[in-house]
């Protein structure tokens, strides 16, 4: 009886120091992506600000930093992975979506797509996305290091409210815009006939994309009106499953 009570301990301790010690690894691991993907954000901030006083103007601004946009915006699909494993408390969906639509615009829009690529609502979007991923993960930073500035946390759950709709505007003047140019060239279509008697036309495909807005868009910008309550407010928030 006394042993087995001691094998409890012994397996309950064993569990507690692994569970302690991912937790450590976990945090690690965020402080570092999150660091990281802070000083990225701010380079294309940097970059950015340094086309337009040497040029004057944001004709070729988005060639200037496609390179780095593209690496840091697709890095952010480990954010899904994070909160697959579970290591981050959000809904795979909601990240999934956030971060895969990025991604969307950045590789089958924005890049594909290079006579839309000087519209001036690819720079609303780009800087749009800026401010909002700088706010972003240097809150999360800082929030792991427990040394939050209060200004951060008012950013991070303020500034959304004008810079969510802002975003999504620039975006969809952007695919707007890409519309006849994917029509006349027909890129990432297929027509019948084919050996695969398969056929896609892109261009509807991105009519329905940017339908998928008005269902999909709402429920970003309430689980974040949610999550400003929680935090701002300490609001207790039960959020629906997956
Ligand atoms: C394939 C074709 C797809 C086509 C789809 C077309 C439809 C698309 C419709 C969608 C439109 C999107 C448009 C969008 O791109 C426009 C813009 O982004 S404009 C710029 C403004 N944007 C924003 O403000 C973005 C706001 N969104 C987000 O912040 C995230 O993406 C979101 C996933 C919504 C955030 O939600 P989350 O639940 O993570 O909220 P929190 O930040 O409050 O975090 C909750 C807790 O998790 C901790 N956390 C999260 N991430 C980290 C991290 N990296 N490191 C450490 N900790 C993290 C956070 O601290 C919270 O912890 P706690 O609960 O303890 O407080």
């Amino acid at each position: 009886m006394a042993s087995s009570e001691e094998d409890g301990t012994v397996e309950e301790k064993e569990n507690n120091n692994k569970r302690r010690t991912k937790s450590a690894l976990a945090t690690a691991w965020l402080t570092f992506y999150n660091i990281a993907m802070t000083a990225g954000w701010l380079v294309l901030a940097i970059a950015m600000m340094r086309f337009y006083i040497q040029k004057g103007t944001h004709k070729g601004l988005y060639r200037s930093i496609a390179r780095t946009l593209k690496f840091f915006q697709t890095f952010a699909l480990v954010e899904v992975g994070h909160c697959a494993i579970g290591i981050i408390r959000t809904s795979v969906i909601v990240t999934g979506v956030q971060v895969c639509s990025r991604i969307f615009m950045v590789w089958f829009i924005t890049n594909s797509i290079r006579q839309i690529q000087n519209e001036e609502s690819v720079i609303l979007f780009l800087v749009v996305w800026t401010m909002t991923e700088i706010t972003r993960y240097s809150y999360y930073t800082f929030n792991l290091l427990h040394h939050l500035p209060y200004f951060i946390k008012w950013a991070r759950y303020n500034l959304f409210i004008v810079l969510y709709p802002l975003g999504v505007i620039g975006e969809l003047m952007t695919i707007y815009a890409a519309l006849p140019f994917v029509r006349r060239s027909g890129i990432y279509s297929m027509r019948l006939p084919n050996k695969y008697n398969v056929s896609f036309d892109y261009y509807y495909c991105l009519i329905i994309v940017m339908l998928s807005y008005i269902p999909l868009f709402p429920q970003l910008f309430f689980h974040m009106l949610r999550q400003r309550r929680r935090v701002l407010h300490g609001e207790v928030i039960v959020e629906k499953d997956d």
